[in-house]
């Protein structure tokens, strides 16, 4: 496996806290892995950087500090688990339709005492509440995301942002024409050097 100290090139303010439970991530996750698997077993290997640091190019585009944030088929806790490590004063709740997925989220965390983290077992339609931000990697096309969260998007003030993260993979052109609401894309090799994150990218849809 790979080790932390490629989100701490990125990232270079990160407290002894935070740095202890991002290396302690690792070991929990192949531990985790071996029992429930939620991350596939090649990729593991390169975990740090195609699990983690892709998770935290959220963070780059956006502050979440103070925010609440729901992630939408969360699987074993990305982009959620190492979001809620960087954001300690926001909010997460992770959700999957999964429960065994679940049970990985609510072990990891646990763990490293990420009391801002709440795991729900439950399809995304069904999860109450309202949330400033939807985070989401790799789940359905945005055509069938976006009716699942919309009414849960609410900004809490008029100046407060409201909006949907998503990390995606390639061409995205087909899927985006069919969503009819404005939207960026960023690049993450605009954020990341690593080869992985040539053909990935972020996509931001404000509310
Ligand atoms: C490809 S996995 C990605 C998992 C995680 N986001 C990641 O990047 O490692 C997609 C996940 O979405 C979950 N999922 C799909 N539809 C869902 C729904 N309607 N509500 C909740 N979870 C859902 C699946 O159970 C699965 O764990």
């Amino acid at each position: 496996m790979d080790n932390s100290d490629i989100i701490e090139k990125y990232f270079q303010d990160l407290s002894e806290v935070q740095k202890n439970q991002l290396q302690a991530l690792g070991p929990l996750y192949e531990e985790w892995n071996e029992k429930i698997n939620v991350i596939s077993r090649k990729d593991i290997e390169h975990f740090y950087e195609r699990h983690v640091l892709h998770a935290l190019a959220i963070a780059r585009f956006m502050d979440l500090s103070d925010k609440k944030i729901l992630d939408v088929g969360t699987g074993g806790g990305f982009p959620g688990v190492p979001l809620a490590i960087l954001f300690p004063t926001a909010k997460f709740t992770l959700v999957d339709s999964i429960g065994k997925k679940i049970t990985v989220v609510k072990e990891v965390s646990k763990s490293l005492g990420l009391e801002n983290i709440t795991s729900l077992h439950q399809r995304a339609e069904k999860v109450k509440g309202t949330f400033d931000i939807v985070v989401s990697r790799a789940v359905t096309r945005m055509n069938n995301f976006i009716p699942w969260v919309q009414q849960k998007i609410v900004a809490k003030t008029p100046t407060g942002e409201a909006a949907i993260l998503a990390l995606k993979g390639g061409d995205l052109d087909e899927e985006m024409k069919e969503i009819k609401r404005p939207y960026q894309e960023i690049s993450l090799s605009d954020y990341f050097k690593e080869d992985f994150f040539e053909t990935k990218k972020l996509i931001y849809i404000p509310f």
